[in-house]
This record gives structure tokens, C-alpha cells and sequence, in this order.
């Protein structure tokens, strides 16, 4: 009985890899065998290779052109026309539910996790007037003092030759206060730690390392979240750190729904005042929800920036004629260091804005593709008709990395930026995806470089040197 079970399942496995290579839709579609017939070709190249998905795909397109097969359902494009077709607003494409329910596994109910287009839609409509450039102008102060308070930090613990700081978590510290308080008007306050080094900051690191796992195995998450905590924290000690801040969450939502007034004393406005009481009232969202609104905000929006800010820190640094460059620009453009310089300021000077966007070029943001699910209306992708139903993507690694567009792509260069038409390179620079996306990071990171290239004297400092 076992063995005619074992046999059964053996020939279903046969006749599904013939169906997917020989009749299923996209069997005309070139790419590895492998890839044709079985998902575990991508947890392969994400799990075992660590993350390695999009190097493999950059070799695969060498081999096979612009469209490859890489998975039984799934075309990559490397074709900035079926970018726009894909990503633009208002496209019939939805996202994979597959995809985000797995990175999404532990806050399903955030705005990531939202794969129904008309839920997701009206999420977007409390949060997206948030992100607008008018509510960044006017929360400008609370990131300044933010700001202000990483260089005074930098200046006060740091300023002797063989005490270095770890700029990476510095930065992250920096952004993870900056969007807590912006979510509560009660930051997380991790840059109280001393060495940048509160535990919070480095747990999401951690956890964002584990992402993959998740993604491919989110039932595993899911028996996670059902165990008792004790049993969890005893296997996964490193997990306490984002239990402490799901609970300062948690206890915060609930003290806001008991006093929804306290918000109104807040010297900035805040995501959750307009959570709470959206213009719809049917539109106010569960506890459940709010509370996983709030982790979702956390690590969108302190990872990624964070991240941001340590690459374009690194290359200005290896390349010190950039750097000074930067700090000679500033000082020109702002005498006095005293007082603040707005982001709408910083913005009109050109060579910080060629070095925050070559910055947001090199540093890709999120390099792993967004899966989208082609919908019965949809039309051409890349000038080809593709089959309802098919996941189809693109990283913009490969808009961030065309030689056409950004000839020697791998090399940081400001330079590019400084010549007259950079039209059609911006056409290309798509860190932020071309979709409704709701980035308070466009000012925070100006803010950031502004003040750190005329404030500080950064240097490197090897490890040994610095104990
Ligand atoms: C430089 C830093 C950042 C980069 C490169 C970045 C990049 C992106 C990208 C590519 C997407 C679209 C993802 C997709 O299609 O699934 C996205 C969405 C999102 N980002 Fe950012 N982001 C950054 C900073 C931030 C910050 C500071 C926040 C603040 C909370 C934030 C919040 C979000 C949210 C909530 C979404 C989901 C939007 C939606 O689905 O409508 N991001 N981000």
C-alpha cells in the first residue's frame, strides 16, 4: 500500500513537470528546466544562496534575452517598457498574494499584505495624503530635530580619532525614531543608546536577514505566532526585541482608543490621528489592524532609508573628491551651521541632488522583484500579450543598472546626473516603484545628507582602530 502510494505520487510528480514543460501556457518562454518546472528553483536562489535571486536572473537574461521563465508560472522582464506596463498607476495588474502574504506573513492586515485592490485602495487614501509633499513640508521640523540630534550625538561621543561609529546602524537608529514618531508623536527614542546599538535597530536587521524564510514558508510564521511567547523567545531569543515592540505598539493604539484627545496636543501631526478618524468613519480600521499597520510602517520605512543613508555615506567616503565636493556646495549654499536649512532648499542645490540620486541609484532599495498577477484586461507587457493568470516581474535593478540609460552602471557617479537632459534617466530611477508609492523618505534623506556632509567630518576608520 505504501509503495503504490510512494509510486502515485511519484507519476503525478512526472506528468505535472511534462505538463509545465511541454503544454502548460508559457512553455514557449526560454529559461532553465529547472526553473520551468519547479518553485523550488527560487527558494534556491533565495534561501540557500542568500538572497541571490536577482544575480542568478541577471545571468539567466544574458543567456536568454529580455523574457526568461523562472518559474512554472512566471515570466522576469528585462524590458523597461514592460516596467511601465507593470508598475505604473492604474494598471488591471494585481499584486501576488503569494508573494507579499509570505513577507507579510506577520502583519497581514498592513498595507504590504493587501492584495485586493480595492481594500488596498482604500488604505491608500488615509495614508497616502500623509506621504504627500505638503504633509513632509510640514513635518520637516520633526525630522530636523531628529537629525540634529544623531549630529550632535555624532559630534559629542565621536570626535576622537579611534572612536568610530557604526554609521549603518546610526542611520537606522535615526529612521526608526524618525517614523515612530511620526506614527505616535512619542518616538521609539533608539538613538538614546549610546553606540547605536538598541536592541530594536538590531533585531529588525536580524529579522529582515530571516525575510526569505518567511516568504517561502509563511505557514511556519504562522504556527510561530500561535505557540506560547515563552516557548518562541526559548528557541528564537533574538525575536524578544520586536515582541517588546509589537507590545509598546500595542499599548499605545490602545491607550489613543481610549483617549483619541491625546493626539490633539501633538506639536506635529501623526499616521494615527488619521487612522483613528478617517473621513469615512467605516473607514477606521480594527485594533488588529491598526496595530499591524504600525509594525509595517516601522519596517518600511526605517530599514529601507537607513539603508540608503549608509551607501551614499560609504561612497562619498571612498571617494573623498565627492565629499568634498558636497561639504564645499553646502557651505557656499549654508553659512550659518546654526541655523536649519529647509528641505525645499537643499533640494535646488545640484550637485547634493546628482549625489542623493546616483545614491538612490546604486543603492536599488528593494532589489527583490514585486510579483504582479496579469489580469483578464490586461494588456501588452513589453509589446507581447501574456496569459491571464501568469505573475509577471521585473526588479528595477535592471532599470537602475541599463548601460543604455547609466552607462558603466556599477560605478558611482554624481557626475551623470549634472549634464542637461536627465529626462529619460529619471524615467529609469524608480527606487520608490512608479506606483502610488508613499515615501516620507524623498525629504528625510535630504535632510539627512544635507546635514551630515556640513556638519561632520566623516572619515573611515578600520575596526582595529577602533578596538
Ligand atoms: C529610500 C527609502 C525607501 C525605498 C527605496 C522604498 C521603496 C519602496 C518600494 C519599491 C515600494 C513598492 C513596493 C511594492 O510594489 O510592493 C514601497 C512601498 C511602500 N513604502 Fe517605501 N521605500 C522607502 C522608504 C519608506 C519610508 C521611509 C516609508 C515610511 C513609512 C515607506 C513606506 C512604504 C509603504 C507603506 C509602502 C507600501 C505602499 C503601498 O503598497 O501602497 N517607505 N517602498
Amino acid at each position: 500500500m505504501y509503495s503504490l502510494l510512494v509510486t502515485l505520487y511519484f507519476s503525478y510528480l512526472v506528468a505535472l513537470a511534462l505538463y509545465r514543460l511541454f503544454f502548460h501556457p508559457l512553455h514557449r518562454y526560454p529559461g532553465p528546466v529547472l526553473a520551468a518546472v519547479t518553485h523550488w528553483f527560487e527558494v534556491y536562489h533565495n534561501i540557500v544562496k542568500g538572497g541571490g535571486l536577482v544575480i542568478e536572473i541577471e545571468r539567466l537574461h544574458k543567456i536568454y534575452g529580455p523574457v526568461i521563465r523562472i518559474g512554472p508560472n512566471k515570466l522576469h522582464f528585462n524590458d523597461r517598457r514592460a516596467y511601465d506596463d507593470m508598475y505604473t498607476n492604474g494598471t488591471t495588474l494585481v499584486k501576488d498574494s503569494d508573494f507579499y502574504h509570505g513577507v507579510a506573513a506577520h502583519v497581514p492586515e498592513g498595507i504590504v499584505g493587501l492584495c485586493d485592490p480595492r481594500t488596498a485602495r482604500r488604505r491608500r487614501a488615509i495614508l497616502g495624503p500623509l506621504f504627500s509633499r505638503q504633509a513632509l513640508i510640514r513635518l520637516e521640523h520633526t525630522i530636523q530635530k531628529k537629525v540634529d540630534q544623531l549630529v550632535s550625538l555624532l559630534e559629542e561621543h565621536h570626535n576622537s580619532p579611534n572612536s568610530g561609529a557604526n554609521m549603518s546602524f546610526a542611520f537606522r537608529s535615526l529612521t526608526s525614531d524618525v517614523i515612530t514618531e511620526y506614527c505616535f508623536a512619542d518616538s521609539i527614542d533608539t538613538l538614546s543608546d549610546p553606540n547605536f546599538s538598541h536592541p530594536i535597530v538590531k533585531s529588525v536587521g536580524n529579522l529582515m536577514g530571516h525575510i526569505w524564510i518567511q516568504r517561502h514558508f509563511p505557514f511556519i510564521f504562522r504556527l510561530v505566532m500561535i505557540l506560547p511567547l515563552q516557548l518562541v523567545l526559548w528557541f528564537i531569543p533574538a525575536f524578544k526585541s520586536q515582541v517588546d515592540m509589537n507590545a509598546r505598539c500595542e499599548r499605545q493604539i490602545d491607550s489613543l482608543i481610549r483617549s483619541p484627545d491625546a493626539l490633539s496636543n501633538t506639536d506635529h501631526e501623526t499616521i494615527f490621528h488619521h487612522l483613528l478618524e478617517p473621513k469615512d468613519p467605516q473607514l477606521r480600521p480594527s485594533r488588529t489592524t491598526l496595530v499591524q499597520e504600525a509594525s509595517t510602517l516601522i519596517s518600511a520605512g526605517s530599514e529601507t532609508a537607513g539603508n540608503v543613508c549608509t551607501v551614499g555615506t560609504y561612497f562619498a567616503l571612498k571617494d573623498r573628491s565627492i565629499c568634498r565636493r558636497l561639504t564645499e556646495e553646502l557651505r557656499g549654499a549654508w553659512p550659518d551651521k546654526g541655523r536649519p536649512m529647509s528641505f525645499v532648499d537643499l533640494e535646488k542645490l545640484p550637485y547634493l541632488t546628482a549625489f542623493f540620486k546616483e545614491t538612490l541609484r546604486i543603492s536599488i532599495g528593494g532589489i527583490h522583484p514585486f510579483p504582479r498577477i496579469v489580469g483578464q484586461d490586461t494588456g501588452e507587457i513589453g509589446g507581447l500579450k501574456i496569459p491571464a493568470g501568469t505573475t509577471v516581474e521585473m526588479s528595477h535593478f535592471f532599470m537602475h543598472m541599463n548601460p543604455n540609460v547609466f552607462p558603466e552602471p556599477y560605478a558611482f557617479n554624481p557626475g551623470r546626473w549634472l549634464v542637461e537632459e536627465t529626462k529619460e534617466m529619471m524615467l529609469d530611477l524608480v527606487p520608490f516603484s512608479k506606483g502610488p508609492h508613499m515615501c516620507l523618505a524623498w525629504a528625510e534623506l535630504y535632510l539627512i545628507f544635507g546635514n551630515i556632509f556640513r556638519k561632520l567630518d566623516l572619515d573611515f576608520v578600520s575596526l582595529e582602530e577602533n578596538g
